[in-house]
């Protein structure tokens, strides 16, 4: 029996921190071939002439819709590692989608396992605490604060919270300097570091009586959104419309 040809993939961001590390997977993997590197300058019609199938993204939160619209209304499925999404950005994917059912794209704010599982350990431990923050601790050339990791957290947990019907987190502060009591998501305190020598790194602080408890994840490498990305390569063809998070690739 002869084995299936292998999937054609784009990167776009190429170039980038993370499209060097997701071009080195691709072009590692049997199963995979890397057809087209697109980055800053060059033609998105690139994908459309090598016949790519799946491209990944991994560019900046001001030109992935734009990316993502060509992609959709030319075929091509897309697994989005840039971040930026709001629910009206993805209600306009879903749009887009509608007019172009066989196509599947998968946006996830984090495609290592790890971080994955902590975002799940976090909305689960929620309801559990009175208090939750979340401090996200990144390299300084990232573009946004906070991070979509941490935004995305934030968003689970205060969901959790709220439909356990949960009390606020307790905060008697009165007095204080702009910013020091970080970002309010969903009514869920984030605070961003940028730091020399960082790459991804996230805290979930939870307290509560007498004890507390700290679900940490630390990408200490780029090569560790690689699995992630390449699963969700792998079987987007197979997921057609929307999908946020890489969850259901896990069957989490
Ligand atoms: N979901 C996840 O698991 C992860 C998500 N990210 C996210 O991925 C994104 C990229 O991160 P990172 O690799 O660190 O960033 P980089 O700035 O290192 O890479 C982005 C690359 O995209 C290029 N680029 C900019 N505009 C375009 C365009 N219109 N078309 C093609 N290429 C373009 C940039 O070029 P130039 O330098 O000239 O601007 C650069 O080469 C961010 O949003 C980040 O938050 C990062 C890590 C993991
Ligand atoms: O810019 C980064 O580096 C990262 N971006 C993603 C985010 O904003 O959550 C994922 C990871 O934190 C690395």
């Amino acid at each position: 029996m002869s084995a299936s040809a292998p999937i054609k993939v784009g990167v776009l961001g190429a170039e980038g921190k993370v499209g060097r590390a997701i071009c080195e997977a691709v072009s590692a993997a049997a199963d995979l071939e890397l057809v087209a590197e697109v980055d800053r300058g060059d033609d998105l019609e690139t994908f459309v002439s090598t016949g790519t199938e799946v491209v990944v993204d991994f560019t900046h939160p001001d030109v992935v819709m734009d990316n993502l619209r060509f992609l959709v209304e030319h075929g091509i499925h897309a697994v989005v590692g840039t971040t930026g999404f709001d629910d009206e950005r993805l209600a306009r994917v879903r749009s887009w989608l509608d007019a172009h059912p066989a196509v599947g794209v998968l946006i996830a704010p984090n495609f290592a396992i790890g971080a994955v599982l902590s975002m799940r350990f976090a909305a689960a431990a929620a309801r559990f605490f009175d208090s939750v923050e979340v401090i996200e601790l990144h390299h300084p050339n990232k573009a946004d604060a906070p991070s979509g990791t941490a935004y995305r957290t934030a968003e689970l947990v205060a969901a959790a919270r709220a439909e356990a019907g949960c009390a606020p987190s307790p905060d008697a502060t009165s007095t204080e300097l702009d910013g020091a009591r970080g970002a309010d998501v969903d009514g869920v305190r984030v605070h961003s570091v940028r730091l020399a020598g960082l790459v991804a790194h996230q805290e979930v602080l939870l307290g509560t009586q007498g004890e507390t408890l700290t679900i940490r994840h630390d990408s200490i490498d780029r090569s560790s959104f690689a699995p992630g990305v390449l699963l969700g390569v792998r079987e987007i063809a197979d997921r057609p419309g929307l999908t946020v998070g890489l969850d259901p690739f896990l069957d989490l």
